[in-house]
Formats: structure tokens, sequence, C-alpha cells
């Protein structure tokens, strides 16, 4: 595992532009296995979880190259073989091949994904996803075998709970099944869109993404004729956001669709922060005196689970006691404890986050328990005084496009160093 170094106290301005979506690429990725010709991807995010999914593709003799953002990837050749388990546990997301690989061949066989450690995060609604469709389901010491025998048919799915990974599953073993598939109480993430418009390019028909309603009529063939577009990563943004306001002297992001974003920027704004919101760039002045505020997490449009963690520190210079309840998953507090290091003024109680104004804080060595608590640390770093040290740095490395460079650019002062403090340059 790497370390993150940080030395603190830097005030940050520039440009940066934000990547394409993690969660996007990382189903856009299983899906191209879906199709019958080679697939190409740009603005596509150079993070561990690409380089891990291009792993367990190479393992199906499935060829990939990802050079300047661009990535192609040639799935004509795909055989079934085991899947190496070290990097399915390294992401999450690897469970969508077990979505496109039964919509392929009818079957799969996966060891559990890993991703992030934020509390719970069972797979009962996908497995429940794949028997309507037709297929056995059964689990041995970690490993789950999906078999359709008889093929996949269109099916209602009734999802008890509004999932992002069990909606993208749903579609992605229903899309060349036989028949119609109607995935109800859906996910409505952008990222869910961004996957379906790939897929209808390549002529399946999925309508209502974006609604709560999903139907899909399945399809025999998946055909590419067009480069697909990642949409920009809006967790990325949200981070750079929060940052650029809690220690910028104006920091304008490119690349940005303000409407995915406008449940985190309505709460800057009620801040105080006076964003200027273009059409896909928002500049981020330098803000002064700020309200404290209470957020709640939500399935999208509300405010998104993985955005609670990097607005803590922009939190921290508010005045006033803002709370953050995480609806989505109560234990998302791996931060918490970290930031009480650095001297932030921060408690976790009864399902409740609480943080209040801290008028310093200190560089020290912390643990990035999981992604955003990573990135809560990482902007913690940049405010405080002297050198932070995050250790497990490999899991912001996880989702976050070029950060070291990006910081950078913006007049960080932020080195990557392997365990042997040798610099790694990323
Ligand atoms: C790769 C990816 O896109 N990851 C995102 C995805 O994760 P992921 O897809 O794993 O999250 P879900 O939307 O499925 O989870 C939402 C809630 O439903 C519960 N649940 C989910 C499925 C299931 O079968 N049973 C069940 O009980 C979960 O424990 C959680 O409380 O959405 C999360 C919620 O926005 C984000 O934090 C993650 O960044
Ligand atoms: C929870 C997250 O990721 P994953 O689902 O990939 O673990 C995240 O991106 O914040």
């Amino acid at each position: 595992m790497k370390n993150m170094i940080i030395q603190g106290g830097n005030r940050l301005s520039g440009e940066i532009t934000i990547g394409g979506a993690k969660n996007s690429t990382v189903a856009l990725i299983p899906a191209a296995i879906l199709a019958d010709t080679p697939v190409q991807f740009d603005t596509v995010p150079d993070i561990l979880d690409v380089h891990n999914l291009m792993i367990i593709l190479e393992s199906m003799n499935v060829s990939s190259n990802f050079k300047h953002g661009v990535l192609n990837i040639d799935p004509t050749q795909i055989v079934e073989s085991e899947l190496p388990s070290k990097a399915i546990k390294s992401l999450r997301a690897s469970y969508y091949f077990m979505g496109s690989l039964l919509g392929r061949f009818h079957r799969a066989t996966l060891t559990f994904p890993g991703g992030d450690n934020i509390g719970p995060r069972p797979i009962d609604q996908h497995i429940k996803a794949f028997k309507a469709l037709g297929a056995q389901v059964d689990e041995d010491h970690g490993t789950i075998h999906i078999e359709a025998p008889n093929g996949l048919h269109g099916a209602r799915i009734f999802l008890d709970m509004v999932s992002v990974g069990a909606t993208i599953n749903s579609i992605l073993a229903a899309v060349k099944a036989k028949g119609t598939t109607v995935i109800e109480n859906a996910a409505k993430e952008p990222e869910i869109i961004d996957l379906a418009t790939f897929l209808n390019n390549m002529g399946a028909k999925i309508r209502g993404v974006g609604t709560d309603v999903i139907r899909i009529e399945g399809v025999d063939t998946l055909r590419s004729t067009n480069t697909h577009t990642i949409i920009p990563d809006r967790i990325e943004a949200g981070t750079y956001l929060s940052l650029a306001a809690a220690i910028g002297d104006g920091v304008t992001l490119h690349n940005i669709i303000p409407e995915h974003l406008e449940s985190f920027t309505s709460k800057m704004i009620e801040m105080g922060v006076e964003l200027q919101i273009g059409e896909d760039s928002i500049f981020v002045p330098h803000s002064t005196e700020l309200q404290a505020i209470n957020i709640k997490t939500l399935p999208f449009p509300g405010f998104a689970t993985d955005l609670q963690q990097p607005i803590t520190p922009l939190l921290s210079r508010a005045s006033g006691v803002s709370v953050i309840v995480d609806t989505i998953y109560p234990q998302r507090t791996k931060h918490v404890k970290e930031l009480q290091n650095m001297g932030m003024n921060i408690s976790a109680e009864g399902g409740l986050i609480m943080v209040e104004r801290t008028r310093e804080m200190h560089g020290a060595r912390v643990s990035a328990g999981e992604i955003r608590a990573g990135a809560s640390l990482m902007i913690a770093g940049l405010m405080a005084q002297g050198e932070t040290v995050i250790t497990k740095a490999d899991n912001i490395l996880r989702g976050y496009d070029r950060i070291v460079w990006k910081l950078n650019r913006l007049n960080a002062n932020v080195r990557i160093e392997d365990e042997s403090g040798v610099e790694v340059i990323e």
C-alpha cells in the first residue's frame, strides 16, 4: 500500500479538468464484453479500478489498451475462464461481470467483490434479479455460481431498495434476454443513464433510464460503431469543489455537468460559497464567512453518500454545528477518528456526524480506510499546517484520476511514496 504525503497550508488556485466518472467506467468495462465488436471509450479516468478491470478482462482473453484517456477493448475472442480473485476483490464493481457474463454465456462464477469498506453491502437484490430472469444462483465458500441452462427470459424485477449496483446488473443480464424486462424502483444515477446510452448506441432497447421504471426489450446482438465518451465524474467534481472552497483563492473546474451536482452545489451555496456556475464549468471564489448546514444523503438526485466525507473539511470552516445523516451507509464514518487526530472538531454518535468550526488543524499520520474517507483526509491535509501522511492511499488512487498531478497544478504540495519511502510517479 502506498502513502500520500502532503505539505499543508498552500492556498490553491488555477484550473483543472474533471475526468470521466469512475462509477460509469467500472460498469462500462464489464458491459463491453456483451458486444460482438471491439469498443472504444474516451475520457476514461486513470484510476486503479480501471487497471484492475483490465486484468480481469485479460484473464478472459479480452484484449484492452489504455492510452491518453482512450480505452480500447476487443471482446471478440472472449473465452470463459476462472477470474483472478485478487483483482475481483480489489473493487466493488467487479460484480458487474455477474450480469455481463450471464448475458454473454448464460453462466458466471465469481468470488464476492471487494470495494470500499463502508458497512454491510449485501447483493441480495442482484441475486433476486438474476433469479427472476431465469438463473439459478448458488453460493459456495465465498464463490457465487450463476447459471441459466435454459437461457434468460424477460421478467418483472421489483427492487426492494433503490440500488445502483442491482439496477446495473439487472440491465446487463436483461439486455440480451428473450422478451421484455421491467425493472421497478430502479436507481436513477447519471452513471446508469451513461451505461444505457452506451448499450443503446450498440442496438440495445433500454427505455426509461433516469426514471424509476426501466423497460428493456432483449436483442440478439450488440455492435459498436462509435466511441463512447464517458460522463464527467460528479464525485471527483464535488471533491474539488469542497477543497477549492475550503482552501482556494479562485479555482475553475472544467468538464462539469452542473445538473448532476445540484444537490451538492445548493448546499455549498446555502453555506455561503458564491459559486459561479457556467454551462460546463464552475468557478469557486475565495470564501470567507461560511454557515453550518445539515446534510442527509439519499439516492440520486439527493445528496450523494460519496460526497458526505469530502465536504466535511469545508464544514469545519463554517460557524455553528453542521450535522450529517448518511441514510445509505450509516456506518460510513471511518474518517472521523482520523480527522480528530488532525485536530478537527468532529464526532459521530447515534447515526449523526457532527462537525464544528475548527480554527486550525495540524498534519498527522492518518489512514485512508476507504476512498472517500481518504478524500476527506486529503483535503484536511491540504488545509492543515505541517506534514500529513495518509497511509493506504491506494484507496484514494482507486477512484481519483491523476490526483497528484491535478492537485500540484493547483499549487498543492503532494506526492505518493511506496512503503519504502520511494516516490512513485502516478
Ligand atoms: C461502483 C459504484 O457505482 N459504487 C456506488 C454504488 O455502490 P452500490 O451499487 O454497491 O450501492 P447500492 O446503490 O447498491 O446500495 C444502496 C443501498 O442498498 C443496499 N443494498 C444494495 C444492494 C442489495 O442487493 N441489497 C442492499 O441491501 C446497500 O447496502 C446500501 O445501503 O452506489 C453507492 C450508493 O450511491 C455509492 O456509494 C457507490 O460509490
Ligand atoms: C463507495 C464507493 O466505491 P465502490 O462502490 O467502488 O466501493 C465510492 O466511490 O465512494
